[in-house]
């Protein structure tokens, strides 16, 4: 049995979802479907997720949103006529979906605005379900409530708990094919909670693990996961094979193809993940793996996300002090924050965390308890940054991976912020201001992707005869 997840992109439009119900009756496999909201229909469209969003606001701050309710119906009214559903089944869908946009009562704002963000997923898979009844086809809508996906009370950033798994297993005994909205799930008290953005990806990976299907197939809008963003690179190499840590490095670091949460559910039940096209799904697309290929290049993709403060504390003697790194890091769980990263030395530490996390009241609160708690000589805050990560099953077995990224950043006057490599040896991080990001990506790609001779696979097992 396929889990198959189709994203925004392909289903934007009554054309895509058309593409999709071809797709899904294509193969018998795919019986458990997870469809996202309607995406970006041309470049400067909205997505129904963010224009769902829009209302929830503008309806909290006003009590009211017609406009943007509107908008919000007219993308479902457009999909529904051009599929030639029935006036009923259009009516009964819209009272649906008016029924929740309307209904703030007992809510708080922020269960509301989780009510309204997940009726994207569901409008869309009840929508869906009867068009592939229409066309003969045994479908039906699931409701994750009742398929029982629970999930922690994360507004906005829920995540799945375990027993959801042996309740969501029944889904693979199901008649017919199940569609099933991507995007949300219930507390244990019925709450609907969302996960993070991008999250449909994340349902998908749930049910392929509890109904332990043979494959995960994650439909998009590109023929496969590249080495570099398509966005910064035209035509860049094409990844055929990828494992689960290295996708999960490369989602992290700001593959958007793919939701970096969504990698665990599959991982864990040793599913493997295909990444295809809905618009060429005759395309082999990208498979995610847990070993390497024999034959692993060094270098298996490159990506950078901004948004990055560091914290750079510096005291002489910080090596010899018993408990400094616990200390300075307990401020940090004081404040309510995570940390993403912690190079050090000798004398001075940096700790690496997101800039949305770090108000300035919270910065000059810590900067001043680090000053005095810990009484170092320096402690300071550095903003705007981005992480470029280069990443590789390969950079293991070879020998000046990191000389030579760094005279590739040098050679294109790329100041480096910091150097990091990750304990998995997978990964090899750069610290650059945000502003110079894309042209660091760039010049690591021209480094480890546009000269030939130099790209030649390494073997696994291997050590590499390229020096430093
Ligand atoms: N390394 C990469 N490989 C492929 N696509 C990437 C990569 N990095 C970013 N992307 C972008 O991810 C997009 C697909 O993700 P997304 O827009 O979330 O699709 P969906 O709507 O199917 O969920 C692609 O159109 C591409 O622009
Ligand atoms: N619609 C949600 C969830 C999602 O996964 O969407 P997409 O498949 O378009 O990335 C969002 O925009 O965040």
């Amino acid at each position: 049995m396929k889990v198959a997840k189709f994203g925004g992109t392909s289903l934007a439009n009554a054309e895509q979802i058309k593409k999709v119900c071809k797709i899904i009756r294509a193969d018998q496999e795919r019986r458990v479907v997870v469809v996202s909201a309607p995406g970006k229909r041309f470049k400067e469209d909205t997505k129904v997720t963010d224009l769902l969003i829009q209302y929830a606001e503008r309806f909290l701050a006003a009590g009211e949103a017609p406009k943007e309710k509107q908008a919000i119906f007219a993308r479902y009214q457009e999909i529904v006529k051009e599929l030639q559903l029935s006036a009923g089944v259009g009516g009964q869908i819209e009272a649906e979906l008016d029924a929740v946009l309307s209904n703030q009562k007992n809510l708080s704002a922020e269960r509301f605005m989780d009510a309204v963000k997940a009726a994207g997923e569901d409008t869309c898979a009840k929508v869906v379900a009867h068009y592939l009844r229409s066309l003969g086809e045994d479908a039906h809508y699931v409701n994750p409530l009742d398929a029982g996906l629970l999930v922690t009370d994360e507004v906005g950033n829920a995540h799945v708990l375990p027993e959801a798994y042996e309740k969501l297993a029944a889904l693979g005994a199901d008649r017919g094919i199940t569609i099933f909205p991507g995007f949300f799930g219930f507390t244990k008290s019925g709450d609907l909670v969302t996960f993070s953005r991008g999250g449909s990806d994340i349902t998908g990976s749930i049910l392929a693990a509890a109904v332990k299907a043979d494959v995960y197939e994650n439909f998009t809008d590109v023929d496969s996961v590249y080495v570099v963003n398509p966005n910064l690179v035209a035509h860049p190499v094409e990844v055929k094979e990828i494992t689960y840590r290295e996708m999960r490095e490369l989602s992290y670091s700001g593959f958007g193809v793919f939701h970096e949460e969504a990698l665990i559910p599959a991982y864990q039940a040793n599913i493997p993940v295909c990444i295809k096209n809905t618009n060429n799904p005759s395309a082999p697309g990208t498979m995610i793996v847990s070993e390497p290929p024999v034959s692993t290049k060094r270098v298996s993709g490159i990506a950078s996300d901004s948004g990055f403060c560091s914290i750079y504390v510096s005291k002489y003697l910080m090596n010899r002090e018993i408990g400094f790194g616990r200390k300075l890091l307990q401020i940090l769980e004081e404040e309510g924050l995570s940390y993403e990263h912690s190079p050090s030395g000798i004398d001075n530490i940096s700790v690496i965390l997101r800039e949305r996390d770090l108000t300035v009241e919270k910065e000059e609160r810590i900067v001043e308890r680090i000053s005095r708690e810990l009484r170092v000589d320096d402690v300071s805050v550095t903003h705007g940054l981005a992480l470029v990560m280069i990443v590789g099953e390969g950079m293991r077995q070879s020998v000046g991976t990191t000389a030579r990224a760094a005279a590739a950043l040098a050679q294109a006057k790329i100041n480096l912020e910091m150097i990091n490599q990750g304990s998995s040896e997978v990964s090899m991080m750069f610290g650059v201001k945000a502003v110079e990001a894309d042209r660091a990506v760039i010049a690591l790609y021209q480094e480890f992707f546009c000269n030939e001779e130099e790209n030649q696979p390494v073997l696994a097992n291997h050590v590499s005869s390229v020096s430093v």
